[in-house]
């Protein structure tokens, strides 16, 4: 895709900003892969595990035939997780973490799809695609989970309902039972109180790499050594992972025991379905790949007659260079082309090391007038330019750094928004980011008045003012939430660069 485009960059960087600069924060619960945050160690449990389940638990209520249900963090509903079918509290602590990951453009099943990938991909397994745009239920979703007691009947006509044919479903259970395990809190009748120091948590795992993907659920299958109480629980009515792998004379466990790389790539292909079946109607986004050049936090502010624009860069599959030179160059609007040299700023690494990349920041003064159209980057004299398009940063509202508070109880500022002259938008309003009863991210927009007057800010740009407060601050789990502009033009909406926190403003003298 071409940068920059809000929603794909986010989930971008979600993606991929994984460790180190600008690190987004998700991946440090995997870290290592039997981490478990929510109990002392070893507990014999894993966040991974947790966040594969829960994201088969949220899926496994879809219905092809109607197109209900899927992947769509009704999970979180407290109703939901309290059915038999949902038993333990993995769902729980996982929802607990990733809600704060989730916003405007990356919904709560995102984050459930992309933990799961990631739970995978950090932890030895294979690259599995994510798309983004899934829609966040407003609701529980009917029951549908498959359970252990239930017939082998059952579970493939439980499976066909969510989309899977029999192989799928042998396919798709071994791929998710290459990670934890049946907990004695939560299945006593399945598991035994274990008295182990090593697994406090008593948890009798599918196979002997409980936090890492690898074949092993298939090979100790395969060799009769294997532990997984689903397929040796002493009672026979709980094994359906027995049933499951041997309904097809264990031809498809076979072929996984045989062949690493047969059982990652179809592990690729099943949990990348698992994670992209939806509620009919929702349109996923394309395959996310890493941009190869990305400007991050890019920020245009007026500042008297001038602009101060800031940002960052970042080149992926790079490591720290002190040799190389980057630069930033930038067409004005008035036929201009300038340039300014940046700096390091860090490293950052995705998918346990396997990605690397290197950003580099900048920070120049523009002139008002001139203004700014698109802009490029020149690495050791090659230019990047995203093959010929450009960056494009517009310079056509921004915030004014007159903008100041106003009061911090409650919090109140005068945001002041800068309209570059010649735009003439049909509407300019603030955006801010809340949460809803159901704790889906959504956007507030408030009207920024026009001006009876116009108040000349320099010779570019005039000044629209409004006084807003900060309602969301500590609301539910909303994190503090900055305010961005958008103006309407032409019945195409666009978006200022950067946003404005209030209580991070200065405060007004007048
Ligand atoms: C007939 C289908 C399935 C049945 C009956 C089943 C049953 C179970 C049971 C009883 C547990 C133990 C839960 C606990 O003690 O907390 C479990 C754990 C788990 N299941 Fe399944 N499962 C099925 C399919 C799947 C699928 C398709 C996936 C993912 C692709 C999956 C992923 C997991 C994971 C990762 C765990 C470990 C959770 C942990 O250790 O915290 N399961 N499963």
């Amino acid at each position: 895709y071409i940068w920059p485009s809000p929603q794909l960059d986010a989930l971008e960087s979600i993606r991929y900003d994984q460790d180190g600069h600008r690190s987004q924060g998700i991946s440090v619960f995997l870290e290592p892969c039997d981490l478990f945050i929510f109990s002392a160690s070893p507990s014999g449990r894993a966040d991974s595990a947790d966040w594969i389940r829960t994201a088969y638990h949220d899926m496994a209520t879809h219905n092809v035939a109607d197109g209900s249900g899927g992947l769509d963090a009704s999970i979180r509903f407290l109703e939901e997780q309290s059915r038999p079918e949902n038993a333990g509290d993995g769902f729980g602590n996982t929802i607990t973490v990733f809600l704060a990951h989730a916003n405007r453009y990356v919904s709560i099943a995102d984050v459930i799809a992309l933990g799961a990938i990631m739970a995978v991909e950090n932890c030895g397994g294979p690259e599995i695609a994510f798309r983004g745009g899934r829609v966040d239920a407003g609701e529980p979703n009917l029951p549908g989970v498959p359970e252990p007691q239930q017939d082998l009947q059952s579970h493939i006509d439980s499976f066909a309902r969510q989309g899977f044919t029999p192989t799928e479903m042998i396919g798709l259970v071994a791929c998710g039972h290459t990670f934890g395990g049946v907990q004695h809190d939560t299945f006593p009748d399945i598991v035994p109180d274990l008295h182990d120091p090593g697994n406090l948590k008593s948890v009798a795992h599918f196979d002997t790499t409980f936090s890492h993907f690898d074949n092993n659920v298939a090979t100790e299958y395969i060799s009769g050594t294997t532990q997984n109480p689903l397929v040796v629980g002493a009672n026979d009515t709980t094994n359906s992972d027995k049933r499951i792998f041997s309904s097809d004379g264990n031809a498809t466990m076979l072929s996984f025991a045989n062949s690493p790389e047969l059982f990652a790539s179809t592990c690729a292909d099943l949990l990348a379905r698992m994670v992209d079946t939806v509620p009919r109607g929702v349109q996923l986004t394309e395959v996310i790949k890493p941009l190869l050049v990305k400007p991050a936090a890019v920020q245009l502010i007026l500042d008297g007659s001038n602009l101060q624009f800031s940002g960052e860069v970042r080149f992926w599959n790079k490591t720290a260079d002190p040799n190389r030179s980057v630069s930033l160059q930038w067409d004005d609007n008035v036929g201009g082309t300038h340039n300014v040299s940046t700096q390091a700023s860090g490293v950052s690494s995705a998918v346990a090391g396997r990605f690397t990349a290197a950003w580099y920041a900048f920070n120049s003064t523009l002139d008002a007038v001139a203004g700014i159209t698109s802009m490029r980057f020149l690495v050791d004299g090659k230019v990047e330019d995203q093959n010929g398009v450009g960056f494009a940063v517009q310079d056509g509202i921004l915030y004014s750094k007159t903008s100041c508070l106003q009061s911090q109880n409650p919090l109140t500022g005068r945001l002041d928004v800068a309209v570059r002259n010649g735009l003439n938008p049909t509407h300019v309003f603030l955006e801010q980011e809340v949460r809803d009863s159901v704790n889906r991210p959504v956007v507030v927009s408030i009207e920024v008045p026009r001006p009876a007057q116009a108040l000349a800010a320099n010779d570019a740009y005039s000044l629209w003012s409004i006084t807003v407060a900060d309602n969301n601050v500590g609301v539910g789990s909303s994190p503090a939430t900055a305010f961005t502009i958008t103006a309407e033009v032409g019945g195409v909406n666009i978006t200022a660069n950067g946003g404005q926190f209030l209580a991070t403003l200065p405060a007004c003298t007048t």
